[in-house]
């Protein structure tokens, strides 16, 4: 005897529980299949928040926001230990989880705990050991099983000294140097954590340019800044080897191709990420899978089998939480017969130290397509309060229609980025240009004023 819904969620992370929510708002009976014992997904327990939680933990504990303020001098408060860095990580974990039991509850969403699998197009099976499988059938099925980090062979992972990004939130000690393999966000991100607790760091990527899908200008700002903070880049370098001996008071050696050798006593890997689509039976009901198991989907997220829909990770490109929820928002309203379509400009906050944040163009992608722009510029350093909190670097580059003079594209490095670029992302949402930002009266002394001054400064261009 099978449990009928209107929806059946496989995945509980931030894809899963808004899709759930959203049905669940339109009065339509929804239950939540996940494998683990806590919700949240990769956002909750190993990425997103506790991620961003430890960046917040290493500038508190390295007193990096206060290095040089105010005449003293603000080095480590102390020899940071593991659970210095974990402890807060581990209280905003609990609490986002708990936020999302009272989300579901609330909502009326039911959960059940168990590995789902698909054994026809409207049936899911869930199992888990030690208690009776269930079969739930539904009229749609939302799969948002995520994604989990791709483990390239060169690495022995059965070691405790070598991580992926899931492994490195339980780790026993600190390192006394590390290595990142792999400088995609995650790579960057925790390059810039553990430099800034005064670690020695290596980057090292085969490919030559960081972060290419940022703009040029901004990607290289990064690069001066990350390499200010301590860490060694390797860009444009592969690992050919690694020798991590028995004994673990000996170094971990890598040789790069060209002979360096670097010696770190942790790695952490972080290479990407796989589709967890292993084992959920999509194929045999018609699902189509790409590469890494992505599944394929249209514009509103259908797989091949209409019914089946498919958000977040699993589906690949571009894998973010904030994109996660959307896709679902998108997916679940078309299901129950409302037409929604995704924003068409998505917002990129990338946690290094400093934060980088952009939205719309970049330049090179407008000189690639022809299109005539003006750049406007805003350093923090002559803004008020960029001054007040020590931001001397930060930069902000609004980027405008040369003839229209509409917003296309937003970019922003330093503290706050992530928050300040939301302004822009509305402007080139609401199609507007150099007069929303003219005409508008912003707080005094605040960061966001850079976008007065980034305006000035195009018109003054194109006066010129
Ligand atoms: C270190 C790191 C930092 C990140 N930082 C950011 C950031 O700052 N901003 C941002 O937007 N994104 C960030 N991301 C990406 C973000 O975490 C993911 O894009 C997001 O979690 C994807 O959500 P999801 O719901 O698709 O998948 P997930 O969060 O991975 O959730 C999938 C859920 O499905 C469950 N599941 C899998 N298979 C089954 C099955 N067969 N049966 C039942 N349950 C199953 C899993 O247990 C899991 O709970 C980061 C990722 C990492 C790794
Ligand atoms: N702030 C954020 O939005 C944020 C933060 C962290 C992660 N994420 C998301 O999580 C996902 C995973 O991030 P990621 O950084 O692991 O993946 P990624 O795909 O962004 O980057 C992986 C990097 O590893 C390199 N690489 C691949 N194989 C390698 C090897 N064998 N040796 C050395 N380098 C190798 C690649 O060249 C690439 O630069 C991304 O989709 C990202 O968007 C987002």
């Amino acid at each position: 005897m099978a449990d009928d819904f209107d929806l059946v969620v496989i995945g509980s992370g931030p894809a899963g529980e808004q899709g759930a929510v959203h049905a669940a708002r339109l009065g339509k009976r929804v239950v939540v299949v996940e494998k683990e014992p806590v919700p949240g997904g990769t956002a909750a327990n190993t990425g997103t928040l506790p991620s961003k939680t430890l960046r917040e933990t290493a500038l508190y504990l390295s007193g990096y926001r206060a290095r040089g303020l105010f005449g003293v001098e603000t080095v480590l408060k102390r020899e940071a230990t593991v659970s210095d860095l974990l402890y807060r990580e581990r209280r905003v974990k609990e609490t986002e989880r708990a936020r999302i039991d009272v989300n579901l509850e609330r909502n009326g969403v039911e959960r059940v705990q168990g590995k789902g699998s698909l054994v026809d197009a409207h049936t899911v099976l869930v199992q888990r050991e030690g208690h009776p499988d269930r079969r739930i059938t539904a009229r749609f099925i939302l799969i948002a099983t995520g994604s989990s980090p791709y483990r390239p062979p060169l690495y022995p992972f059965d070691d405790p000294r070598v991580h992926d990004s899931d492994e490195l939130l339980d780790i026993t000690a600190l390192p006394s140097a590390l290595m990142v393999v792999g400088a995609g966000v995650v790579g960057c991100e925790y390059a810039c954590m553990f430099a800034a607790l005064g670690i020695p760091v290596t980057l090292v990527d085969p490919k030559p340019d960081l972060l290419s899908f940022l703009d040029t200008e901004f990607s290289g700002l990064l690069r001066e800044r990350m390499t200010a903070l301590g860490v060694r880049m390797r860009l444009g370098h592969s690992v050919e080897a690694i020798q991590v001996p028995q004994e673990n008071t000996e170094p971990i050696r890598l040789t790069l191709a060209g002979g360096e050798m670097i010696e770190v006593d942790q790695v952490l890997v972080a290479a990407g990420r796989s589709a967890n689509t292993a084992g959920l039976g999509l194929e045999p009901v018609g699902v189509k899978l790409g590469k890494r198991g992505q599944v394929e989907v249209g514009s509103t997220y259908q797989t091949a089998v209409p019914h089946i829909y498919a958000v977040g990770d699993v589906i690949g490109f571009p894998a973010l939480a904030s994109t996660a929820m959307e896709q679902a928002r998108v997916a679940v309203l078309h299901a129950f017969g409302q037409v929604q379509t995704i924003s068409p400009v998505l917002p990129y906050g990338i946690y290094t130290i400093p934060e980088v944040s952009m939205a719309g163009e970049t330049e090179q992608g407008l000189i690639a397509k022809g299109i005539p722009y003006v750049a406007g510029r805003a350093g923090y350093v002559i803004n008020p309060r960029g001054q007040i909190i020590g931001e001397g670097r930060g930069r902000l580059k609004l980027l405008f229609h040369r003839e229209s003079l509409k917003l296309l594209g937003v970019h922003v490095l330093g503290e706050q980025a992530s928050e300040l670029v939301h302004i822009g992302l509305l402007a080139l949402v609401a199609g507007a240009g150099t007069q929303l930002f003219v005409e508008t009266c912003f707080n005094y002394p605040t960061l966001s004023e850079m976008y007065k001054t980034a305006t000035y400064d195009a018109l003054q261009q194109l006066q010129a």
